[in-house]
């Protein structure tokens, strides 16, 4: 198991480490892999500036190069500043420290690479920016009108995902001749397999891919194959299909293989080279990031919702203060009534999850009845309304959004709030629901319901792994103490047997 602090595995070949406190030397010819979080904010140059992308722009024609460290053509410099981005965070150092150097003789190709990091930390560029730019090193080593074969390829979870990731490579990739090509959702098939970067879902890539492909799929051929890239590789590797995929891929040619999540699970060390890999960690592994407010509040299913419908023209919404505990929708109609309504300047945004597509429906309509405008978006709708309401969502027209499993991973939208309505299946899950808020150094709040009479229906283990995983000041309700047996476990002594209301996000 993963903790926060053992990150790094010694890579089998001849890179070094950097030791805590060491400085980042722009002239040194030496190689350098960075491995930590805090190590890598140790790359720093004289002036103690943070680093910047441009720092690693190529020189020009006659210049010398300064330095061993690699180079970004202006070009790829010049997207990035056009989207804001000007810093390197660490996880994208770390990657580019493993991809752009050229690997020592005597190993065959780049390390695969295993890089877990926070929920919002940037894992997307950390793989995107290197890629694109190993392509136009390429690129330039070939007569111009060469057809090029697929020389990265880059799965992903869903295809909302997969569309996001192709999305934000166009925009790197602007006015370089990097052909990237989308290879998922209910667009036409593609018909020539002649790019450089393919995006694809795993459904869809089989179809260019197996024998047993659709017929006149045209076939991706991967001879040219040096990169696959994995994203939100914890939940890929249980996926049968994917991993009979890449099998597959395996025989046929040797690629590195890169690997990027906030969650880590020992199953994921079989997609990768046990003995030529490198790793990298940077914040919370595991857990939620340090930039979210996790809080729990107990309600109750089993007592009658209070929120009964239209009495004189207005909601009923009941009285409360004899009843220690609320139906969820109660607590979730006062929530967003306090935090999100309160007075007509308020823009804020919150994401609540549940487990069910109908149960997504049910609650938007509801709470829209009620008020407050709300829509819901999940796998069981059509694909141009739900990207319509996430649009909405997006624009923020309307700033509640129910969601099931379909948004848990990887969405990348400014909100403020996120509620767990209900409990995921598994942990990994909650950590990265609760990782759709706080992002990108913003902070956030997760809000999770806890059914204090029903607590039966959930998993012990999530339970238990929320229980422990979370930081000493937050406040737990009591039986989720009980069922963690936090007693035996070591943090128990820190945690007080108070009310589970928090004063600052309480209910009331
Ligand atoms: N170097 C950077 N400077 C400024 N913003 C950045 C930088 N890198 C990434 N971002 C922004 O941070 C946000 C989060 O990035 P991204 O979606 O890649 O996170 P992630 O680590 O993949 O998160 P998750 O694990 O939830 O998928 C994005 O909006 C992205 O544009």
């Amino acid at each position: 198991m993963f903790s926060s602090h053992i990150i790094f595995q010694t890579p089998k070949c001849q890179y070094h480490g950097v030791p805590e406190g060491y400085k980042f030397d722009f002239n040194s010819e030496e190689l350098h892999m960075a491995y930590r979080d805090t190590s890598v904010k140790l790359y720093q140059n004289d002036n103690e500036e943070s680093l910047k992308f441009q720092h690693f722009t190529k020189p020009f024609k006659d210049q010398k190069p300064k330095t061993l460290i690699p180079f970004f053509d202006v070009q790829l410099i010049n997207n990035l500043n056009n989207m804001d981005i000007t810093e390197i965070r660490p996880s994208q150092i770390a990657t580019m420290m493993a991809t752009l150097f050229e690997a020592p003789q005597e190993v065959q190709r780049t390390p695969d690479l295993l890089c877990v990091s926070s929920t919002g930390s940037g894992k997307t560029l950390a793989y995107l920016v290197p890629m694109i730019q190993k392509c136009m090193d390429k690129i330039y080593g070939l007569p111009t009108k060469a057809h090029r074969k697929p020389m990265v390829l880059i799965f992903s979870y869903t295809k909302t995902l997969v569309e996001n990731i192709f999305q934000i490579a166009k925009k790197l990739s602007k006015g370089t001749n990097v052909k990237i090509e989308l290879i998922a959702g209910n667009i036409k098939f593609i018909e020539d397999t002649f790019f450089d970067i393919g995006i694809c879902s795993i459904g869809r890539f089989r179809n260019h891919f197996d024998d047993n492909h659709e017929s006149g799929c045209a076939q991706i051929d991967i001879s040219w194959l040096k990169y696959l890239i994995i994203d939100e590789a914890d939940a890929m590797v249980s996926d049968h299909e994917f991993r009979e995929i890449l099998e597959k891929m395996k025989k046929q040619v040797d690629f590195s293989t890169l690997c990027f999540s906030a969650t880590i699970k020992c199953e994921l060390y079989c997609l990768i080279d046990q003995k030529n890999y490198y790793a990298f960690g940077g914040g919370r592994i595991n857990q939620v990031a340090a930039s979210i407010k996790t809080v729990f509040w107990k309600v109750d299913t089993k007592c009658h919702s209070r929120i009964t419908g239209i009495f004189n023209g207005k909601i009923n919404v009941g009285s409360y203060e004899k009843y220690e505990l609320q139906h969820p929708f109660d607590c979730l109609y006062r929530f967003i009534q306090k935090y999100l309504f309160n007075n007509s300047e308020n823009k804020k945004k919150v994401m609540i999850f549940v487990k069910r597509s109908t149960v997504a429906d049910y609650l938007a309509l509801r709470l829209s009845l009620c008020g407050f405008p709300a829509v819901a978006v999940h796998g069981r709708m059509d694909y141009n309304i739900r990207d319509k309401f996430l649009q909405e969502f997006i624009d923020g027209k309307c700033r509640i959004l129910f969601t099931t499993n379909l948004l848990t991973r990887g969405t990348d939208i400014n909100i403020d709030f996120v509620v767990n309505y209900d409990l995921p299946l598994e942990y990994e899950q909650w950590v990265h629901r609760c990782g759709r808020t706080g992002r990108n150094g913003n902070h956030g709040i997760a809000i999770t319901f806890i059914d204090i009479n029903n607590h039966t229906d959930y998993s012990k283990d999530i339970i238990q792994r929320i229980a422990v995983s979370v930081e000493d000041e937050v406040v737990l309700p009591e039986f989720m103490k009980q069922m963690a047996k936090l007693e035996e476990m070591k943090k128990e002594n820190n945690i007080q047997d108070v009310s589970f209301v928090n004063e600052e996000y309480g209910i009331e």
